[in-house]
């Protein structure tokens, strides 16, 4: 076979993500693909990954994706000669404390709403089928008999001979060294003096990906770590078990610790808390099948935890300490998607230990997506245009992601940030919110105050009553009876500008954009098939010139769907994100608190309009609007400004909320959030968003929701039960059937219980908006909690 001159797709890694890539993309219909594999197929993560499989994951996506990834490898070796290795011994997880066991039973709760069934056991029973383990300690486990493992290297081959079998050229030893764009896009790839010229070209090369992204100015912020585990001889008690016969994979996270039989007898592997990053220049140019020395000091304290459990491991002969370098993300979820800077150009990475799993799932969305040319399924989670070019910052990696492998089998708590990596951007009235005691979230590279009272307030943390629920109370009330400083400014700011800024505005966003200058239109973007990409508020400063307020985090996707619908519109936008500070002022005194900074009248406002404003000796302009549905106004302040206006603001006898009060007065309130209940797969009607919608505008999504009669819709919940707290995407039944899952979900401080947000699939006959409907359950944690549901706000529906 000799290199093509040209390709529809070049692949560039032949591990089991490109593999995956090029066999869905294949078996979609796509022709003319080309895999080029440096050296052997598998030689890089592939073949040194443990291959154990488990289905039951805290997240709907990842779930969604590795159920369907098992599905496959169960099925590859019938379509294509090659096996899998799959084999399903079915996996143990324990949990040695009440915080574990809270989390495995909520994944197994999630699970249920995939029709995934597994077992909450006892030790006795988890002994029982893992005999070699000690469980004194063991206060519970799950089992889940539908999970198992495979073959890492033989899952890959399979994909590859799938794909060949559909006509995907494969080549290695083949490096890619170079690549090439016109006009901005993608156009080719180099291999030394050879080019490849292609119309899409993806990078899944693993640990080099960031290095290769980087040929065409792409960002894919993704670093190695090192990974251990051991693999020791046969032990007797392994091989009594009979030949053919296994043991379910195992998971002790409490212990930092997973493990299978292999070979008659055990490998046992590790995410221990303090990891060892890899720095790529460590890594021989030659690479291929290889793997890094032994660190038995670094691997002991693991080692000391795996014979307390494994107490059989004192009598084994250990065969090797295998330590392989696999890579990592900021946020500890994959990436996929297209490349933000270079169209054409997509990205999949930064696997987080979780490769096997995944690949399956994972390949055939991001070959969707390819064909497509946009997701197909709910990914936002792992979805590229998360990060922001900042967060490519090669320092922020190599302190962060030591930090993203050592909290793999972190439990999820609310409130959970990592510690590394912090104050890289922080809000112009930073230094003000540290000072009255912001406890600050890092989220997209952003400090974000969630509460005040420190650590104090927010320690420790757990799936049960959070310890700052006091601390918010105080911070609630204030958001309505008080003047309550919410600092907004994280969220993105874009400025469209130029003669056709109304037209383009309105082919861009839902809502009617022909709206007065000084006025603020609430909108949202779509995608073609009407599902949202983001949730705005859209200001009018003239008539050409409209400034976008969209989600914190959003900026890249919102640019780069903005540049892809521009067409031959006569526009600029520009992200003037970091020039301005936006400073909510929730609360019934908002309005006293601001005039008392001001020698100047505040405005008199109608909703949702603005006009310039004077606040001590800073000058910006304010909006009557709050996302915490109370009275309230929004301060846009130039970022040198901002300390300026939050001091006069506190003079005036401000105080301050975070995150988690506007958080619980929004979902009171109904109002929609962007991830929650907004998403590329949810129509503004499905939300009960459909009234802001302009039909007739042109709007991108306009001919999707014609006719558009929303079978599933978002309701509010209220629980009757107090201790019920849920969290996420816990499922909702009616009638004993799953009928949706929650989609936000917060401490209500006016009702005294837990309040949501959900999306229901099925909804009761005859649903109107005002009522309200009983005998509904949620399941948290395996255990049903009774819930009431309305189309209105809760604050509105429950009085
Ligand atoms: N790469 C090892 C993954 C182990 C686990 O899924 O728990």
């Amino acid at each position: 076979m000799t290199l093509p001159r040209h390709a529809k797709t070049v692949i560039i890694g032949g591990g089991v993500i490109g593999c995956s890539i090029a066999y869905h993309l294949a078996r979609e219909g796509r022709t003319d693909i080309v895999v080029l594999e440096r050296s052997k197929l598998t030689s890089g993560t592939t073949w040194h990954a443990a291959g154990l499989v488990r289905r039951l994951r805290p997240s709907a996506t990842l779930t969604k994706l590795i159920n369907y990834s098992i599905d496959l490898y169960g099925e590859l070796e019938r379509e294509t000669g090659q096996a899998t290795g799959w084999t399903q011994t079915g996996s143990l997880t324990l949990a040695t404390n009440q915080d574990r066991l809270t989390n495995i039973k909520r994944q197994v709760s999630l699970g249920r709403a995939f029709g995934l069934e597994a077992d909450v056991v006892d030790a006795p029973r988890a002994k029982e089928l893992w005999p070699l383990i000690e469980t004194d300690d063991v206060i519970g486990a799950v089992w889940s008999p539908a999970d198992g493992r495979v073959n890492p290297s033989d899952v890959a081959l399979a994909l590859s001979k799938g794909a060949r079998a559909r006509g995907v050229q494969i080549f290695e030893d083949t490096t890619v060294t170079g690549l090439q764009k016109k006009a901005g896009r993608i156009s080719g790839v180099e291999v030394g003096e050879h080019v490849i010229e292609a119309d899409e070209v993806v990078i899944a090369c693993g640990l080099w990906s960031r290095e290769v992204a980087a040929m065409a100015g792409a960002h894919m912020p993704l670093y190695a770590c090192e990974h251990f585990y051991i693999l020791t001889k046969p032990l007797p008690e392994v091989q009594a078990l009979g030949k053919g016969a296994h043991l379910p994979t195992l998971n002790d996270q409490d212990a930092f610790l997973y493990a299978r039989d292999d070979v008659e007898g055990l490998l046992v592997g590790c995410f221990e808390p303090h990891a060892k990053g890899l720095p790529l220049e460590r890594l021989p140019a030659d690479f291929s099948f290889d793997l890094l020395d032994e660190d038995w000091d670094h691997f002991m304290p693991m080692m000391e935890n795996a014979l307390r459990r494994i107490p059989a491991l004192e009598r084994a002969e250990v065969r090797m300490l295998l330590n392989g370098p696999e890579s990592f993300t900021l946020d500890s979820q994959f990436m996929l998607g297209e490349s933000p800077e270079v169209p054409g150009l997509f990205l999949m990475g930064g696997m987080n230990s979780t490769g096997i799993a995944l690949a399956g799932g994972a390949g055939k969305a991001m070959a969707e997506w390819i064909i497509a040319g946009e997701p197909t399924m709910e990914l936002n989670e792992a979805d590229i245009r998360r990060f922001s070019p900042e967060m490519n910052v090669l320092g922020a990696l190599e302190a962060r992601i030591p930090e993203v492998l050592g909290r793999h089998y972190d439990n999820p708590f609310p409130g959970r940030s990592m510690d590394t990596a912090r104050g890289q951007r922080r809000s112009p009235i930073h230094v003000g919110l540290v000072a009255a005691g912001a406890q600050f979230e890092s989220r997209g590279g952003w400090e974000r105050a969630v509460h005040f009272g420190g650590e104090a307030a927010h320690l420790p943390l757990s799936f049960g009553v959070p310890a700052w629920r006091e601390q918010v109370a105080q911070e609630v009330e204030t958001c309505r009876t008080g003047a309550a400083i919410l600092d907004q400014s994280a969220f993105g700011k874009i400025m469209v500008q130029g003669p056709d800024a109304k037209d383009f505005l309105n082919h861009l966003c839902a809502a009617q954009m022909d709206i007065a200058e000084g006025r603020i239109a609430y909108t949202q973007i779509l995608n073609a098939r009407g599902g949202v990409e983001s949730d705005l508020t859209v200001q009018r400063h003239g008539p050409d010139t409209y400034l976008l307020i969209v989600g914190a985090g959003e900026v890249v996707r919102d640019l780069k769907r903005m540049r892809e619908t521009r067409g031959d519109f006569r526009v600029e936008f520009t992200d003037v994100t970091s020039g301005y500070a936006i400073i909510g002022l929730a609360g019934a005194k908002a309005r006293e608190v601001l005039q008392a900074t001001s020698n100047t009248p505040v405005p008199e406002l109608k909703r949702f309009h603005f006009a310039p404003v004077e606040i001590g000796l800073a000058r910006g302009w304010v909006g009557r609007l709050s996302f915490t549905g109370e009275e309230g106004y929004e301060l846009y302040i130039p970022s040198d400004m901002a300390m300026t206006a939050y001091e006069a603001l506190v003079e005036a006898g401000a105080s301050h909320a975070g995150l988690y009060a506007s958080g619980s007065l929004r979902i009171e309130s109904g109002f929609r959030a962007f991830g929650h209940e907004l998403t590329p797969g949810t129509t503004p009607p499905e939300a009960g968003l459909g009234a802001f919608c302009a039909f007739g505008t042109g709007f991108v999504g306009e001919a999707a929701l014609k006719d558009h009669d929303p079978e599933r819709q978002i309701v509010s919940l209220l629980f009757d039960d107090p201790d019920a707290i849920p969290i996420h995407d816990e499922p909702i039944y009616f009638d004993g059937k799953v009928v949706g899952q929650i989609t936000s979900a917060a401490w209500s401080y006016r009702f005294g219980r837990s309040v949501a947000l959900a999306m229901l699939t099925s909804l009761p006959q005859g649903l109107q908006d005002g009522d309200v409907i009983p005998g509904f359950e949620v399941e948290i944690a395996c255990t049903r909690y009774s819930a009431r549901i309305s189309r209105k706000p809760a604050k509105e529906a429950f009085q």
